[in-house]
């Protein structure tokens, strides 16, 4: 199987992350996508159907857009969101995350760096997890996601969110990695009942915490008193 999701823990302390400068270029090509996204919360199949057929243009456009991307700009992208993470305070201060093995022919901001610096693959399966680190094609600063289609992603949080729940465990962070150009206008991407926002976004721009439990485990580790458990 190419995609494997990975559980780790933490063992080593981290090297404060390096600056690192990106000439970022803020290129929007879907400024000129301007449908009306329909917000699907009823299960009636009509609208159901009418935001999948919305998401599917949309994910075609988005891949579009990370072909034509420059290596050299992807890759110091890569290196300013992984960098920003190793060097995060809720990250150093999380002791299990859930990561994603990052896949080039997809055009995935990459996790090498993050799963071989730092992180040793040990955990337990039935301990739960702080972060989890997600891939995506889209993502707006409201902390909606855009899939591959598969609905692999929502299934998982979604079960992984009631087990949680069920043994009264902090629900974990979660969190996408995401180039700049995979952030679009607030309003272009549809949604549905079932797709599971996220809590913050890591760009080569830096943190964008958009839920309340990103912006309290923000101001608990200012206070030092974020708890991990
Ligand atoms: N690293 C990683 N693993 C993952 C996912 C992911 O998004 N990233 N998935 C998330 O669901 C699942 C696998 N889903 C996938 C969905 C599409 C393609 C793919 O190759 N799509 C091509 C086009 C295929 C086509 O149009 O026929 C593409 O996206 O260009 C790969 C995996 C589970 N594993
Ligand atoms: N929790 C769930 N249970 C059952 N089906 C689900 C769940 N979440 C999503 N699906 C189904 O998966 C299919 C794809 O959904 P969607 O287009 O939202 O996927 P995506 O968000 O692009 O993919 P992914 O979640 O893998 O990143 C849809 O038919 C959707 O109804």
């Amino acid at each position: 199987m190419f995609w494997q999701s990975v559980m780790m823990t933490q063992k080593y302390t981290i090297a404060a992350a390096k600056s690192v400068v990106v000439s970022a270029q803020l290129w929007r090509p879907y400024g000129l996508l301007r449908m009306t996204t329909i917000n699907c919360n009823s299960n009636n199949r009509d609208d159901v159907d009418a935001v999948f057929k919305q998401k599917k243009t949309l994910r075609t456009q988005v891949k579009k857009c990370l072909k034509a991307m420059d290596p050299s700009l992807r890759s110091q992208q890569d290196n300013a969101i992984q960098d920003i993470i190793l060097g995060a305070p809720w990250f150093k201060s999380s002791l299990r995350l859930c990561a994603y093995i990052s896949c080039s022919a997809l055009r995935e901001v990459d996790t090498f760096k993050l799963l071989s610096q730092i992180l040793q693959p040990v955990m337990q399966a039935n301990d739960p997890i702080d972060i989890l680190l997600l891939p995506g094609l889209a993502f707006d600063r409201s902390g909606r996601r855009l899939g591959r289609g598969g609905g692999y992603y929502d299934t998982f949080l979604k079960n992984y969110q009631d087990l949680a729940a069920s043994r009264n465990w902090k629900q974990p962070l979660l969190v996408a990695l995401s180039y700049s150009q995979q952030i679009l206008d607030e309003g272009v991407i549809p949604i549905t009942s079932t797709d599971v926002p996220v809590d913050a976004l890591v760009s080569p721009e830096g943190v964008v915490p958009i839920s309340s439990a990103a912006f309290n485990s923000k101001k608990k580790i200012q206070n030092g008193s974020l708890s991990c458990t």
